[in-house]
């Protein structure tokens, strides 16, 4: 399916160059500078959401069960830190993630990624001139893939920028919450710690339904999902892009959500450009 039949084009005019495009994009990019967080409620369309869902039910049994205790940065303890820092803060993570060598281009959810003007229309939201397709094979485009008593505790990304749609709710738990920004200048670990204590007035609250779509950037603001409950699993496809062209995953962090390490992972180790934990 052509990546123009995914999208509700009568709410979201992304192909058409013009005034209502122009307009859509301001007001995303006005929602973004106000916290790092947007949100298009209604984004597919309802032949691309069911397509998308399907596609994301077929590989389902293909995501990679984890559990383990994770800080927010996907670093292991620090004993030389106080044992009150936010480095050494660790919560159970039990997650279910579909790598992105299950997506082949011809499917529509990397077909929707890798549309150019979905991306432009994302980059142009965004306001950044630096705006790469995430080099991962395993985490370009993925798909959370959560079942009951899962949840993903509170973290940073590794990539700047997330994109999510949302395909299927469970039948409860699954808000996404998040502080807005929290490390947009420094790592800001007063603040950060008291987000995982449950003590800071930042955090936010957001109840995406199917066929919304997030834009968020991930790696300045802390976010977590809630633990979910009832027989029906949560999907959540996961676009990334990030300010590099050739970065990847950590070997650490890779091995731990897709359960698999590439040499390019091991080759690309440590390619960042900012100075941001992980
Ligand atoms: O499932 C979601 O809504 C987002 C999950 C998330 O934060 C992540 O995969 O980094
Ligand atoms: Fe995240």
């Amino acid at each position: 399916m052509d990546a123009q039949h995914l999208i509700n084009m009568d709410r979201f005019p992304i192909f058409e160059e013009g005034e209502n495009r122009a307009a859509l994009v301001k007001q995303v990019q006005a929602d973004l500078a106000d916290d790092g967080c947007a949100v298009l409620k209604g984004f597919a369309s309802k032949v691309g959401l069911a397509s998308m869902l399907k596609e994301a039910d077929s590989v389902a049994h293909k995501g990679h069960k984890s559990t383990g205790r994770t800080n927010a940065y996907f670093t292991q303890d620090d004993p030389c830190l106080p044992h009150d820092h936010p480095r050494r803060q660790f919560f159970d993570r039990s997650n279910c993630f579909v790598p992105a060598d299950n997506f082949p281009p011809e499917g529509p959810l990397r077909s929707l990624y890798e549309n150019v003007v979905f991306s432009g229309f994302v980059k142009n939201c965004l306001q950044e001139d630096a705006f790469f397709p995430y080099a991962d094979p395993l985490a370009d485009v993925i798909v959370n893939a959560a079942e009951e008593g899962n949840g993903f505790p509170w973290h940073f990304d590794t990539n700047n920028f997330t994109v999510t749609l949302a395909l299927q709710n469970a039948d409860d738990g699954g808000a996404f919450e998040y502080a807005p920004n929290v490390r947009k200048g420094d790592e800001n670990f007063a603040e950060v710690a008291r987000v995982l204590d449950g003590s800071s007035d930042l955090v936010k609250t957001l109840h995406l339904e199917p066929g919304d779509l997030q834009i968020f950037r991930g790696r300045y603001s802390l976010h977590r999902v809630t633990p979910l409950s009832g027989p029906t699993p949560r999907y959540v496809a996961i676009f990334s892009w990030v300010d590099q062209p050739d970065m990847v995953a950590t070997p650490e962090r890779c091995k731990q959500l897709y359960g698999r390490v590439l040499p390019i992972h091991y080759e690309r180790a440590g390619l960042r450009s900012d100075e941001f934990i992980d």
